[in-house]
């Protein structure tokens, strides 16, 4: 579904030349299958964000390839990508909600956008708000919303358009913990119901370990390692270290091969 081949980025400083700068992926690849939730984990600035925002053209590669649902992000015009970011929702840490619109006037604006009539966008509006249990708050505003609502609408919002991927950057990181487990929740049920390819980015291997099917580990602009199924489904929880044991190559392989409960 999604695949990244050899790609690198670098941010360089204006009026600085091409080989300065810093490099915020180098040569990166990695294949996401189809109804795959992948975590993407790694310590401040080892490029999480970068990767993700290259998976819906937000971020072009200096070089390689990007391809999501047989589309190559990387040869595309500027309309056939708005086209194509149509089938891929994102949400993020501090929720983005337009504060003067209501809710369903949030969940409702891709479909706008798409030209989708009015009462079909009321209906399917209210279908995802129900899908992710916040019929009852279409009328109000988002500043009346607790941050895990909030959270939630951003979720309805970007599966109005049904998409076939969501991308997830660091969305439970302003949330407590009892919270955070309710988004877990909602963002599983999207992916097992709606069968959406997940990629989450996150800071916490514990988010991660919960929701993940495969967790990747970046450093300094690389993966330095892809956890498989098998591999997640057997950390045991919780797992504070394990990050930064992964990053700095001094794990001592803490999981067992047979899988546990999580
Ligand atoms: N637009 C930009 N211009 C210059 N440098 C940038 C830009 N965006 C990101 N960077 C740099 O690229 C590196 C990777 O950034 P990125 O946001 O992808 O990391 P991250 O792993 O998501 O970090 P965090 O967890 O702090 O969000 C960082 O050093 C960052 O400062």
């Amino acid at each position: 579904m999604i695949s990244l081949y050899g790609v690198s980025k670098r941010y360089n400083e204006r009026g600085s030349r091409a080989d300065q700068g810093f490099e915020a992926l180098s040569s990166v690849s990695l294949e996401v299958g189809q109804g795959e939730i992948h975590g993407i984990i790694g310590s401040s600035g080892a490029g999480k964000s970068t990767l993700l925002r290259m998976l819906n053209g937000l971020e072009k590669p200096d070089s390689g390839e990007v391809t999501v649902g047989g589309q190559q992000l990387t040869r595309m015009s500027e309309s056939a990508l708005r086209q194509a970011r149509r089938s891929i929702g994102m949400i993020f840490q501090h929720f983005n909600l337009v504060s003067n619109r209501t809710v369903i006037g949030n969940v409702c604006m891709p479909l706008e956008l798409a030209g989708v009539s009015r009462s079909e966008r009321e209906e399917r509006g209210l279908e995802v708000l129900r899908f992710v249990g916040l019929e009852d708050k279409a009328k109000q505003y988002p500043a009346q919303l607790s941050g895990g609502q909030k959270q939630r609408v951003a979720i309805a919002r970007a599966i109005a358009s049904r998409p076939d991927v969501l991308l997830c950057d660091e969305p439970t990181s302003s949330l407590d913990p009892q919270t955070t487990n309710g988004i877990l929740d909602v963002l599983r049920h999207v992916n097992e119901t709606l069968g959406v390819t997940i990629v989450l980015v996150t800071h916490e291997m514990e988010v991660a370990r919960r929701l993940c099917h495969q967790i990747s580990v970046m450093k300094e602009g690389r993966i330095v390692r892809t956890l498989t199924e098998a591999e997640v489904r057997s950390i045991p929880a919780p797992q504070p270290d394990l990050l930064t044991s992964l990053l700095t190559g001094e794990e001592a392989e803490p999981w067992e091969t047979e899988d546990e409960e999580r």
